[in-house]
């Protein structure tokens, strides 16, 4: 029987086990680029299958939050390489998670100061973090978006495989493209978000046409099984909702290439209710597997949101999934396999340090003692 702590192949990627660090934003990378503390995080965490690092901005449009990466300068795109070369010396797996907020971010964090962009002109009732001109950061209300012209997002496509090449360049094992939580590829795909008459809006297939745009031009670019992708069918993360999350995400699926790395769901309210219900009808995650292997697909499925030891255990041998990503018992368990290999006490996260500071709530959780 299959074990959590086997290993595994994702694609392209060997990985030692199947316990995976979540994307998690931390906002410690000021000026957008990484830095020795944003290294030696990683590194101390390196002994996972695989690391998924925080949403990284693929430009400076799609940054929607202050103080997180971008893989779109030379110097941020050197930062991540000091990462990547720091994660391979300890024997671990990183990929990049590509972000593009679309309408979650604030005038003062784009271009010109100008608008946001989003498939419609819908300001999402959420919050940014942002820099005051003091220095301090504080969450503000996201500023409202223009939508995007039918002819800016072949631009935006391009963005995203440019940003592929650069990821490869840096050194990352492959790529995350972030199709979740109400960022901007989630707000095309969600009927609450996208109210477009274009060839990109109405449909579920008009709908989801950016997202296997930018998925064909990645995979194309870096290769499928370099190529991975993180969706959430029922979230209600950043004001996103479609009331029929059943067949506009099997419709997702369905669509995907064959042979991706993996495929990672998030199932439920991210960080909340795993059974939290958009639409009439409770979501059916194993009929969106389905949806998936029916049609030939191959890339290993990764669940998320919730799990603790004992459910990951069970999904892994039950063939429910192939990958568990967990996110805030990494935060506070650099060493969170060995942990749960030896069914080892936990550290309990700090939610007061989760987002900006430094090292405190950081790098300072403790390993636990090698044993001998
Ligand atoms: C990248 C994020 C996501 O996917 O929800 C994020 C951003 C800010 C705070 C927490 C999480």
């Amino acid at each position: 029987m299959t074990s959590l702590f086997d290993p595994t192949d994702a694609g392209d990627l060997h990985l030692s086990n199947r316990i995976v660090m979540a994307p998690l934003t931390r906002n410690r990378s000021p000026k957008a680029v990484p830095n020795t503390l944003n290294t030696t995080y990683y590194e101390q965490r390196a002994s996972a299958g695989l690391l998924i690092t925080e949403g990284t901005a693929i430009t400076q449009q799609g940054q929607g939050y202050a103080d997180v990466p971008g893989l779109y300068t030379p110097e941020a795109l050197a930062g991540w390489k000091h990462v990547t070369d720091a994660v391979h010396k300890a024997g671990g797996k990183i990929v990049v998670q590509m972000w593009h907020v679309g309408r979650v971010s604030h005038t003062s964090l784009q271009p010109n100061g100008g608008q946001p962009v989003a498939p419609s002109a819908i300001t999402a009732q959420s919050k940014t973090y942002i820099m005051n001109p003091d220095g301090t950061g504080a969450f503000a209300p996201t500023s409202e978006p223009r939508a995007l012209e039918t002819a800016e997002i072949a631009g935006i496509v391009e963005d995203y495989r440019k940003a592929a090449r650069a990821a490869i360049e840096a050194g990352f094992d492959g790529v995350e493209i972030h199709a979740a939580n109400g960022y901007l590829l989630d707000q095309f795909l969600r009927s609450g978000s996208n109210k477009r008459t274009d060839s990109y809006g109405g449909s579920i297939e008009n709908r989801a046409r950016f997202l296997f745009e930018v998925v064909a031009a990645i995979t194309a670019e870096i290769g499928a099984g370099r190529t991975a992708i993180r969706l959430s069918p029922v979230t209600p993360a950043n004001d996103v909702f479609d009331p029929e999350p059943q067949p506009l995400f099997e419709h997702v699926v369905a669509g995907l290439p064959d042979d991706l790395s993996y495929v990672h769901i998030i199932e439920g309210a991210t960080g909340g209710p795993r059974d939290y219900l958009q639409g009439d009808i409770p979501f059916d995650y194993a009929a969106l597997k389905a949806a998936y292997r029916d049609k030939g697909g191959k890339a290993a499925w990764m669940v998320n949101n919730g799990y603790d030891r004992q459910m990951a255990i069970e999904a892994v041998e039950s063939g429910n999934a192939d990958l568990v990503a967990f996110g805030k018992l990494f935060i506070s368990n650099p060493d969170l396999v060995g942990r749960l290999r030896a069914d080892a006490p936990l550290n309990a996260p700090d939610q007061a340090t989760f987002y900006g500071g430094g090292a405190k709530g950081y790098t300072d959780y403790p390993a636990q003692p090698k044993v001998a």
